[in-house]
């Protein structure tokens, strides 16, 4: 299990403690952070680096290594956030006040209602992240993504970057001046410090695929002995935001690194295409996929399964597919209400599956909106990105079978799809589920379980909810 609330254990109540063990067993870099409510957002998270065994080396060689995590950061409380969601009328998060590099952001004093005990301030906690480099020493900087919602363009001024690691997978490298990054996903990038050490460089994290009116995250990118301290001038001014061809044109040119990964199953078992829509269901504003909004059980899936307390979710599995004769991707659905399930796709041991992410407009005109995916419990294989609606007959003969990318966590771009594959090889149930935080608060994720009689006994401590929880004892 991973330690999602709902899923596969009861919330860590407050004074609990709780251990998770885990078998560390392949290098990279990986995001951890808390799966309950919104906490999240509010900076429950962090990075964890597996290095290589004694003896052993990195496909690619780097002086120093280094890591930022990219996080957006909002005034308001999640609990406020979470009854506006929750209301009629429907009362969105809105953007961000500012992104965070490694922590650290500011944001536009001059905002309308904003908090401004902290405008202006000089203490030394205010001041923005700060790399120091060493002229002609070649960097690995570790780049994760644990926005709640933001899309973001990551790049350092004046410096390429070469992408090397997605997800903990080997890159085929290739040099970007910026780097595209989707909450939940990781990569490495080198970056060699060959320009003027006179000065400094900004390191810049800007919102693309939203209209935002967010600042860019900024810090500094500081030659080591430059004695004059002083911050560059203008910050780069970055991609559009509304440039979708680019952001697909960089994911489609990451691949594996030949000799580190092997390549997927040539056929799948079964394919699931899922639909993307935002709903209404009784009045509430929603996400569902193939018309089906997701809601979290009081008694987590894996316990469910194995106190045999079936009674605990909806037996019903979602469908595979939805009606994409009729449907129309690029305008508001006629019909916008879907249903509420906690229902779950039973899915065979050891068999392959695809799932095709379908994304449409959203209830509103001309609008449709990216969706980072991350799947727990395994990796898949990016097979491909196309836009318009899936070709069921057509499209897969485009699919990357050579050498796709394994990864964790894939974006799908407004009107457009993304197929993937993973071999249901891992005992247990696991979400699926669109990684921004409002999103799968709003019913946008789905379920798998594969193989779960063959998890061994649940310990007690992770049943003091729902329908185990007359009977726990802490
Ligand atoms: O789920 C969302 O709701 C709003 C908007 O569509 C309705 O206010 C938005 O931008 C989302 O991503």
């Amino acid at each position: 299990m991973d330690g999602t609330e709902g899923v596969t254990q009861c919330p860590i109540l407050p004074g609990q403690t709780f251990v998770y063990k885990f078998v560390v067993d392949r290098p990279g870099t990986y995001l951890y952070h808390a799966h309950y409510g919104m906490q999240r957002e509010v900076g429950l998270y962090g990075m964890i680096q597996v290095s290589l065994p004694p003896g052993k080396r990195e496909p690619f060689s780097y002086d120093f290594d280094r890591s930022i995590i990219l996080a957006d950061w909002y005034h308001r409380s999640t609990y406020e956030q979470v009854v506006g969601l929750s209301s009629i009328p429907f009362g969105w998060v809105g953007e961000p006040q500012s992104i965070l590099i490694q922590g650290r952001g500011k944001f536009d004093c001059s905002t309308p209602g904003i908090e401004t005990g902290l405008c202006n301030a000089t203490s030394p906690e205010c001041v923005p992240y700060s790399l120091t480099v060493v002229a002609g020493k070649t960097y690995r900087i570790r780049i994760g993504s644990l926005t709640s919602l933001s899309a973001l363009s990551f790049e350092i001024e004046g410096h390429d970057m070469t992408v090397v690691e997605a997800d903990g997978h080997y890159v085929d490298p290739f040099a970007v001046k910026n780097l595209f990054i989707y909450s939940g996903e990781t990569y490495s990038v080198l970056v060699t410090a060959d320009k003027d050490p006179s000065r400094s460089y900004w390191i810049a994290a800007k919102v693309v695929s939203r209209n935002s009116d967010t600042p860019p995250g900024l810090g500094i990118f500081h030659y080591g002995g430059n004695r004059g301290h002083e911050p560059p001038t203008d910050p780069p001014v970055g991609p559009r935001w509304d440039d979708a061809a680019a952001r697909v044109a960089q994911s489609s040119t990451v691949k594996a690194l030949k000799g580190y990964n092997y390549p997927p199953p040539q056929k799948a078992d079964r394919v699931i295409v899922m639909l993307n829509t935002q709903n209404r269901v009784n009045g509430h504003v929603r996400w569902a996929i193939n018309n089906v909004s997701f809601n979290l059980p009081q008694t987590p899936y894996l316990i469910a399964y194995k106190a045999n307390l079936l009674q605990a979710f909806d037996q019903n599995p979602p469908p595979d597919d939805y009606d994409s004769e009729g449907f129309d991707i690029f305008s508001v659905a006629k019909n916008a209400n879907a249903t509420e399930s906690d229902g779950v796709y039973r899915l065979k041991f050891n068999s392959t599956v695809d799932v095709v992410l379908q994304n449409a407009n959203t209830m509103n005109p001309n609008n449709s909106e990216t969706h980072p995916w991350h799947l727990h419990g395994h990796d898949f294989w990016v097979l491909g990105y196309g836009s318009d609606k899936f070709d069921k007959e057509k499209d897969p003969e485009k699919y990357n079978l050579v050498n796709p990318i394994m990864k964790n966590t894939v974006a799908v771009q407004p009107y457009s799809w993304t197929a993937l594959r993973f071999r249901a090889d891992n005992p247990g149930v696991w979400a699926f589920h669109c990684h921004i935080e409002a999103h799968f608060f709003m019913g946008m994720g789905v379920i798998f379980e594969e193989g779960v009689d063959r998890v061994g006994n649940l310990p007690s401590s992770i049943m003091g909810c729902g329908l185990t929880k007359a009977s726990y004892k802490p």
